[in-house]
């Protein structure tokens, strides 16, 4: 069952000084769609600026498209603010990287656990502790963490403390921006399997958002490989990781620590992708691809269907 689709949603932002009373904008997503599954994880992969985060925060109506839609459960997500999508934020929550911008250093964790079960006036107060304690047990830490304060806990649990606070409500979707990324290579294997259990107890469907496919192709069921906004191939995790199809999945997949089975060849990816307010005429990843050929200076590629739940967007892959 779908969870949550996107459908061709768009973001632009305005940017620099008016010319000649013409605004300029910069296109951070451009017609992005995708799906996350009842239970299952999407990961959404791609280098910083591709528009990952602008396309989860669409996702949970924090950002307005300015085109496209968002469903969420079958229906169009309602307009934000409203006393309808506060319904639904309840089910579909966020969790990111920065725990201490994300927990009020100065409460306590058993008072930052219980705050979403007040806000969103979920159980009888009395209730609460023990809610509180289930919730602290799920993430895998224990009562005597409740008095205190996140600048005593290390990454990983404030990162426990976040999820607890994000399951509260009883979501079916978690958005999952970067959630480990500041956290150290150890603990953020914790981390993930936690998440996954987690995932697994409760049915939850996750957008997984991050720049490391090592770790995208860890957790996800569907990956979305984003670049300069745009969605340049889609598909089950497996598809993409055994047989990447675009030139940058391709150079992606090959910086990977070596896959049993093997992708034989490293692929480089010179330089940095362009800037979204410069994007370049044709396909957007042409200047470091080297198999560009002049269609690909000439002609923006479609994202087009190459095998069952597989779509790539290239014109040496779909041509
Ligand atoms: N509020 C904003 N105003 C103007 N430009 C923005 C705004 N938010 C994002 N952008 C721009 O949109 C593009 C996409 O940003 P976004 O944060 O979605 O990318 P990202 O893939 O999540 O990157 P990162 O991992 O660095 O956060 C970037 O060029 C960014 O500078």
């Amino acid at each position: 069952m779908t969870l949550l689709r996107l459908n061709a949603v768009s973001r632009r932002y305005p940017i620099g000084a008016q010319v000649f009373g013409q605004k300029n904008f910069l296109t951070a997503v451009d017609a992005v769609s995708l799906e996350v599954r009842k239970g299952q994880t999407t990961g959404v992969v791609g280098e910083s600026g591709c528009g990952k985060s602008t396309t989860g925060r669409i996702a949970l109506g924090l950002e307005q498209a300015d085109g496209g839609q968002v469903l969420f459960e079958g229906i169009p997500l309602p307009q934000a603010d409203t006393k309808d999508w506060r319904a639904k934020r309840q089910r579909m929550q966020l969790v990111f990287q920065d725990t201490l911008a994300a927990l009020d250093r100065r409460m306590t964790v058993g008072d930052l656990i219980a705050e979403p079960l007040i806000i969103h006036r979920i159980g009888k107060a009395r209730d609460h502790a023990q809610r509180v304690l289930e919730l602290l047990e799920a993430v895998g830490l224990s009562r005597h963490h409740q008095a205190l304060y996140p600048h005593q806990l290390s990454g990983g649990q404030r990162q426990r403390v976040v999820l607890a606070r994000a399951l509260a409500p009883n979501p079916s979707l978690l958005v999952c921006d970067e959630p480990v990324s500041a956290l150290d290579v150890s603990v953020q294997a914790q981390i993930v399997n936690l998440l996954m259990d987690l995932q697994r107890e409760h049915g939850l469907g996750i957008l997984f958002i991050s720049h490391d496919l090592r770790i995208v192709r860890h957790v996800s069921d569907r990956i979305v490989v984003m670049y300069l906004g745009r969605v340049v191939e889609e598909g089950r995790a497996d598809a993409v990781i055994d047989r990447p199809a675009h030139p940058y999945t391709r150079a992606l997949v090959s910086a990977l620590p070596r896959l049993p089975g093997g992708f034989e060849h490293y692929v480089p990816l010179p330089g940095e992708p362009p800037s979204p307010a410069d994007r370049p005429q044709g396909c957007p990843f042409h200047p470091r691809c080297a198999l560009a050929k002049d269609i690909c200076r000439n002609s923006e590629p479609p994202l087009l269907p190459t095998e069952p739940e597989r779509q790539v967007a290239c014109h040496l892959v779909t041509d």
